[in-house]
């Protein structure tokens, strides 16, 4: 399978013309026909967006809210079309709003993160799209479920729909964060892994809910190679009608691009080539002995268990594993090791002893390390 997306679709094809990153701008909502154009000649002037979006059906958490112009805005988008030339890009969640948008012209269309987690609202958009031959840009679900987004592609697939790309909008989570929602970049990593023909784009808008996320998410996302990004930008932020704080205005957004670092996928040079080898051979090494370690650790907890089953002793020892939860961190942090990343490690240890145990005192375990990223891995 190819490492990056290379099937023929609108999307790779942008990608050819002009490089990764594709870059997706436009406001959170068409508010106004002024507001529409205003941002498209800007982004327009500066060149650098291959396609420009708007929200037409906002999706509100409470009702009341601003809820989004609906198809008196499309006219406006085909205006903005018409003068720039750019594709314009709308989200959908209902067969009604395809059809909507397909009768005015909308180049793209996009699913977003609180219809991806419904299956029966995905198939039905799928068999809206059927035979339509519009491109379709998928948001991950709102909650941290690999196999609920490729679920959705392939639904789509099914219908027939070639022009796919995925959008990495973050997941939401019940404990506080800095973000709006959750990166959780191990997921979208692992949907690379899996679907690595897919192109996937990063949308930092979404993620931080802040104006002074945007830059760091987005340089991420770059070194994490996306193959694009798709960003807020609106005339007047903090006067928009939604997402006010997150969104920036094309001058901005001008300077973010060009203060991110666009790096190599890989490097030609020989002396790079050399020296990478020679330090992957190396963690090739230290990765046996880190194995190897583990071992020696698991024959110990088998032991230990076999010791405790003679005597009728319980698996979970509280006071020792507090000992060992409060110690390795601190011993890790002496080592200038991250002290998160270390007792995050050891509470995956201990489950995992947990479980080697279960097997010595009662036979067969009934469950094996938890999977991380969620249902359905
Ligand atoms: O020390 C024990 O009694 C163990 O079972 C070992 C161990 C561990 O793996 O370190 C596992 C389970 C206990 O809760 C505490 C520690």
């Amino acid at each position: 399978m190819p490492t990056t997306p290379t099937a023929d679709t609108f999307f790779t094809r942008r990608l050819a013309q002009k490089g990764n990153p594709l870059i997706i701008a436009g406001p959170c909502s068409a508010e106004s026909e002024e507001q529409v154009l205003a941002v498209a000649r800007a982004l327009k002037a500066a060149g650098q967006a291959d396609i420009y979006r708007a929200g037409i059906w906002k999706p509100r958490t409470k009702p009341g809210g601003f809820e989004g112009r609906g198809t008196a805005a499309l006219p406006w988008l085909q205006a903005a079309r018409q003068e720039t030339g750019l594709p314009m890009a709308i989200e959908v969640a209902t067969p009604k709003h395809v059809e909507e948008a397909l009768k005015h012209g909308i180049d793209v269309l996009w699913i977003g993160a609180r219809t991806t987690v419904n299956p029966f609202a995905v198939q039905e958009l799928a068999d809206a799209l059927a035979g339509t031959g519009v491109p379709v840009m998928v948001k991950n679900p709102v909650n941290p479920d690999l196999a609920l987004w490729i679920g959705a592609i392939e639904r789509l697939e099914r219908a027939g729909i070639r022009d796919l790309a995925a959008i990495h909008r973050g997941f939401s989570t019940f404990a506080p964060s800095r973000y709006r929602n959750a990166p959780t970049w191990a997921i979208p990593i692992e949907l690379k892994t899996r679907r690595p023909d897919l192109v996937l784009l990063n949308d930092p808008s979404h993620i931080g809910g802040r104006r002074d996320l945007l830059l760091p998410i987005a340089q991420k996302a770059l070194d994490l190679d996306y193959d694009g990004l798709i960003i807020e930008t609106h005339p007047d932020p903090d006067h928009a009608l939604s997402d006010a704080a997150q969104q920036v205005t094309p001058a901005r957004l001008q300077e973010i691009l060009s203060e991110l670092k666009y790096r190599y996928r890989s490097s030609d040079n020989a002396d790079y080539r050399n020296k990478a080898e020679e330090l992957r051979q190396k963690m090739d090494e230290a990765d046996h002995e880190l194995l190897e370690v583990l071992t020696r650790r698991a024959a110990l907890t088998q032991e230990l268990a076999e010791y405790k089953k003679e005597n009728n002793v319980k698996i979970l020892q509280l006071e020792r594993w507090q000992e060992i939860f409060r110690t390795r961190p601190e011993w890790a942090a002496r080592l200038g090791l991250n002290e998160r990343f270390i007792a995050e490690l050891y509470k995956l240890i201990h489950i995992e002893s947990i479980r080697q145990q279960t097997e010595v005192l009662n036979g067969r375990a009934i469950d094996a390390v938890p999977a991380p990223l969620g249902p359905g891995l």
